[in-house]
């Protein structure tokens, strides 16, 4: 019997995906079957499954975990998600392709093997004159991977791309969302409402391009994407999964589900921010005057110092200017905080 073969047999007893990527930590040989409620599967490569239901769909979804191979609690909802789909045990009603982002940084319980892979996308995986490595090769491919999804399913349907996290640090709103850049076009009240169901009713509308999977799916494919926070990183086994029941139930309607109703949209449900700037790490002697257990969105005074990069100090410049993911370990050159400010609503939202 070849390995495929092995593997396919074994995903349609168990349905367990995950131990299959990380057991196949950058390559796994693409295969399809069909389950026997007509839904087609397609493995495309390690943490890279497609579901194709047999009844007439409208949309086109992506939910990605594993981005970074140390937030596990989104590993798990997926997990959970894609063994039910295997075992027949949920039957639906959406294409979808699920990707488990780093597997090697999941069996290493770190944020990255080499290199920061939400850093690679939009074309910074290949860049003149840096060599290629495991993570941008990887990023390479899941682009495509979500290119071919998308253009497969073709124009006219609704697409969107839900890239799951969890933060380094607590979070004064526990769970929250980065709204990536659209470059002038509307934010959706739908996409808040579906968040808001999801348990995230905070939103960080970002203002410039980023190299981030979910821009990338947002620009490049028009996709409703949003990178979303779910709390803060906890190892395996240690994830109260009870915190996560309304963003599993959400999922799991809106892959199930011809249509999904959500609660009317109501400004005064959210908390939205405009980020307002990015700090970026350029000198080795970088620092922050707070400590590692502050929180995100801790707001900070006018004149109060955010931030020592080399010769260079930041001070917050309006009152109230809040941090979110500050890490000091990153790679020179990388962003190493974001601040936001609250945002009120205009009209630029349909
Ligand atoms: O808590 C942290 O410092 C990082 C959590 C995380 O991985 N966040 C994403 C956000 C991506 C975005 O800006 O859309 C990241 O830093 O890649
Ligand atoms: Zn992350």
């Amino acid at each position: 019997m070849s390995a495929t073969t092995n593997y396919i047999n074994e995903l349609k007893k168990m349905g367990d995906f995950l131990t299959l990527s990380r057991a196949n930590e950058w390559h796994l040989d693409d295969s399809e079957f069909m389950l026997a409620n007509g839904t087609q599967v397609n493995v495309h490569d390690t943490g890279v499954i497609e579901f194709q239901p047999q009844v007439h769909s409208s949309k086109d979804i992506v939910l990605s975990s594993a981005i970074h191979g140390n937030e596990t609690a989104p590993i798990e909802i997926c997990d959970q998600l894609i063994k039910q789909v295997l075992l027949g045990q949920l039957q639906l009603a959406q294409r979808v392709l699920f990707i488990f982002g780093n597997p090697q940084s999941i069996n290493i319980g770190k944020r990255f093997v080499t290199e920061n892979l939400n850093r690679l996308f939009n074309g910074h995986h290949s860049v003149d004159g840096i060599a290629m490595n495991d993570e941008r090769r990887r990023a390479k491919k899941l682009e495509d991977y979500v290119s071919d999804f998308f253009t497969r399913g073709g124009a006219n349907r609704a697409r969107c791309h839900y890239d799951l996290h969890t933060a380094i640090r607590g979070s004064k709103n526990d769970k929250f969302a980065v709204y990536p850049f659209l470059h002038g076009k509307p934010w959706k009240k739908s996409q808040l409402q579906f968040l808001l169901s999801c348990g995230v009713n905070t939103v960080l509308m970002m203002k410039s391009a980023a190299t981030t999977f979910s821009y990338y799916s947002s620009f490049v494919h028009d996709a409703d994407s949003f990178t979303v926070e779910l709390g803060q990183v906890k190892p395996f086994g240690e994830n109260d999964m009870s915190r996560f029941a309304k963003t599993r139930d959400t999922l799991t309607a809106l892959i199930s589900q011809k249509e999904v109703s959500y609660k009317e949209f109501n400004a005064n449900d959210f908390e939205l921010f405009a980020v307002h700037r990015s700090i970026n790490r350029t000198a080795q002697n970088f620092s922050f005057p707070f400590s590692d257990d502050a929180e995100n969105f801790t707001g900070f005074s006018k004149g109060e110092l955010l931030a020592t990069d080399g010769e260079t100090c930041y001070y917050a410049d309006v009152e109230g200017e809040a941090i979110i993911f500050p890490n000091a370990d990153v790679a020179l050159g990388q962003r190493a905080l974001l601040t936001v400010i609250p945002l009120q609503l205009t009209d630029n939202i349909i």
